[in-house]
């Protein structure tokens, strides 16, 4: 099967007016199945623009991204948009869940935009909370949720549609560091079990240090850190 994930030469350049920001300079990345991935460096090294360049909402200047081997250049905004929607899922620092929707409706709702039925939605919805031991949550709106299960509502929204790869960006940078172990946790048990591809930019070495491999950047390139044993 092919790879969940490739980036090949990505190169990105912003140019803020006065000066080029050689962001990305050929970065060269291969997620493979069922591997989760820590992309670790310094802030303002690149990784909220490999992570955008990786989840196709933004345009690399030049290089290529394979999504289970589909060339994401190739293809027609619209398809693009569609192989977004339904093969990448995504989970930010910030939730970025409906607030006037319940958890389950914020769960099921990308499950709808990719055509799943109310139910098979709702229902897919609920099993995703109940393992992620937000099953007393399900009914609750955002407002009324901690930090940590608005997070893990998130995470459920992002594995809903079961995506090829998992993109996440600093996916407990906004949590104190008891909740964002259970968060961290809740994510391995989760990935663990679905046998899920991820990249996963975050400053937090518990969490990077419990998957497989860590990458970094350099001078807009991936260098590879260390190998960890599962
Ligand atoms: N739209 C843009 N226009 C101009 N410069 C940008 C733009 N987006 C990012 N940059 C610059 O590119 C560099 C990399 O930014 P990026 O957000 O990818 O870094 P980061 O590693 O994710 O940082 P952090 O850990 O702080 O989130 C920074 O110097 C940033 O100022």
């Amino acid at each position: 099967m092919a790879d969940p994930l490739v980036l090949a030469d990505v190169v990105r350049t912003f140019d803020d007016g006065t000066a080029e920001v050689k962001v990305l300079t050929g970065a060269n990345l291969t997620v493979r199945e069922g591997e989760l991935v820590a992309l670790v460096a310094p802030s303002g090294a690149g990784k909220s623009t490999l992570l955008q360049i990786a989840g196709l909402l933004e345009h690399p200047d030049a290089g290529r991204v394979m999504i289970g081997g589909t060339d994401a250049g190739r293809l027609s905004d619209k398809d693009r948009t569609a192989l977004r929607r339904d093969r990448i899922g995504f989970i930010y620092q910030f939730h970025h869940l409906m607030g006037d929707f319940s958890a389950r409706e914020n769960v099921a709702l990308p499950q709808r935009l990719a055509g799943r039925s109310a139910r098979a939605a709702l229902a897919r919805a609920d099993e995703l909370l109940d393992r992620l031991g937000l099953k007393d949550r399900r009914k609750h709106r955002p407002a009324e949720l901690s930090g940590g299960e608005r997070q893990r509502v998130a995470i459920a929204r992002a594995v809903a549609n079961e995506p090829r790869v998992l993109l996440a960006d600093e996916p407990t940078g906004n949590l104190d560091q008891r909740t964002a172990g259970a968060v961290r946790d809740a994510f391995l048990t989760l990935s663990r079990d679905t046998g899920l591809a991820a990249l996963v930019a975050t400053h937090n070495q518990t969490l990077a240090g419990e998957l497989d491999r860590t990458v970094t950047l350099k001078q807009g390139k991936i260098v590879s850190t260390e190998e960890v044993n599962r």
